[in-house]
């Protein structure tokens, strides 16, 4: 697959994002009143937190998507204040455009959303568990062969863009890459057709790696140079990443991984691959970053709700990256890559 035959599918992906920052800006005007509580000044964002009564997943998707959105920021002390736009989304400041919001406020994607943020999640979760995730002895849709094999082939066509530039970024190696949570398996199939002497191995659940064996047998059949002897170089090993021994590596991937889960998860999750590296091994991850200030970009803020509303976790900050992987013994590099779709990479590495 050429990398340079289309443009940055990013426009794509920004559009079908973009009513969560409807739903987000709606919501919090006319169901949290949250730009009443900033009317009589700037807040701390710890105190407006707390007079939302918000946890704090849905506070760190909510402020930095309004600061996003131009309608607060943040002053020199770190306190949220409204921004010459925002005010007039309150009820003392004329003109206000609050009531002329307030004809959406009973759209139901906009009342889903503020209970969604009221309540961290809906109040009654659905039984089927949440997409993408597998944790504890609850149903996952990953351990059920329909949904399993329709959420990983809905990640396809992302991996398939992705990868190939992924795999130009990784280091180059003839070790061995553990893509940890891997889906479709592209990342490493692609990575394994430039590292021509490597290994890899894609680690999920068992009914996604049906499908990503099925997606590495047209993969090998691609006609594609050298695709055809990547199959004998790939390994897929079905468990549970938060509590089976994972296999040691040099190299190990996260793609699209961390954001599917909330912070205290991530920084166990950060320990466990870490463990998995071995000596001057490397950790990498794929994802959409927020801004280290918290207050963007527009796309990873859309992105952000999205994954709150679809998933237990949402988009994180470099620097809240660092924070864990420092915290589980890496050192981080301050090396940041783009790749496309507003998804970037970061790594970390081992001590000898
Ligand atoms: C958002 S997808 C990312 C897939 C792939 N890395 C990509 O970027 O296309 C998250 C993946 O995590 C897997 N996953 C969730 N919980 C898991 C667990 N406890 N153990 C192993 N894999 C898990 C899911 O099955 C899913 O394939």
């Amino acid at each position: 697959m050429p990398i340079a035959n289309y443009p940055d599918l990013a426009p794509i992906t920004r559009h079908a994002r973009a009513m969560y920052s409807s739903r987000l800006l709606i919501a919090a005007v006319h169901h949290l009143r949250a730009f009443e509580a900033l009317s009589e000044g700037p807040l701390a964002p710890s105190e407006l937190q707390a007079e939302l009564g918000l946890k704090e997943r849905p506070a760190m998707v909510l402020f930095p998507a309004l600061c996003a959105m131009d309608m607060w920021a943040y002053d020199t002390d770190g306190k949220l204040q409204l921004t010459s736009l925002g005010r007039h989304l309150t009820q003392g400041v004329r003109p206000t455009l609050t009531d002329y919001l307030g004809l959406e406020k009973n759209d139901s994607g906009v009342v889903e959303m503020a209970e969604r943020l009221l309540n961290d999640g809906l109040r009654r979760s659905g039984a089927g568990g949440t997409a993408y995730v597998k944790e504890g002895d609850g149903p996952s849709p990953m351990d059920d062969p329909t949904t399993a094999r329709a959420l990983t082939l809905a990640l396809a066509g992302r991996a398939e863009c992705l990868a190939p530039i992924v795999a130009t970024k990784l280091p180059k190696h003839n070790g061995h890459l553990l893509d940890i949570a891997g889906g479709t398996g592209y990342f490493s199939y692609e990575w394994l057709l430039v590292n021509t002497q490597a290994t890899a191995t894609v680690f999920d659940r068992p009914a996604v790696l049906e499908v990503a064996a099925e997606l590495l047998n047209e993969f090998c059949q691609s006609g594609r140079p050298g695709a055809a002897g990547v199959r004998e170089r790939v390994r897929f090993q079905p468990g549970d990443m938060l509590t089976d021994t994972l296999p040691q590596t040099d190299i190990l991937l996260a793609a699209s991984l961390f954001h599917d889960w909330p912070t205290d998860t991530c920084q166990r999750l950060a320990r466990r691959f870490a463990a998995a590296l071995r000596p001057e091994g490397e950790l990498w991850i794929h994802d959409a970053f927020l801004n280290d200030e918290l207050d963007g970009p527009l796309a990873v803020t859309d992105y952000s709700a999205q994954l709150f509303w679809v998933t237990k976790g949402r988009a994180y900050s470099r620097r809240e990256y660092r924070g864990w992987l420092h915290e589980a013994g890496l050192t981080p590099s301050s090396e940041s890559f783009e790749t496309q779709m507003d998804y970037g990479l970061i790594w970390a590495k081992k001590d000898k």
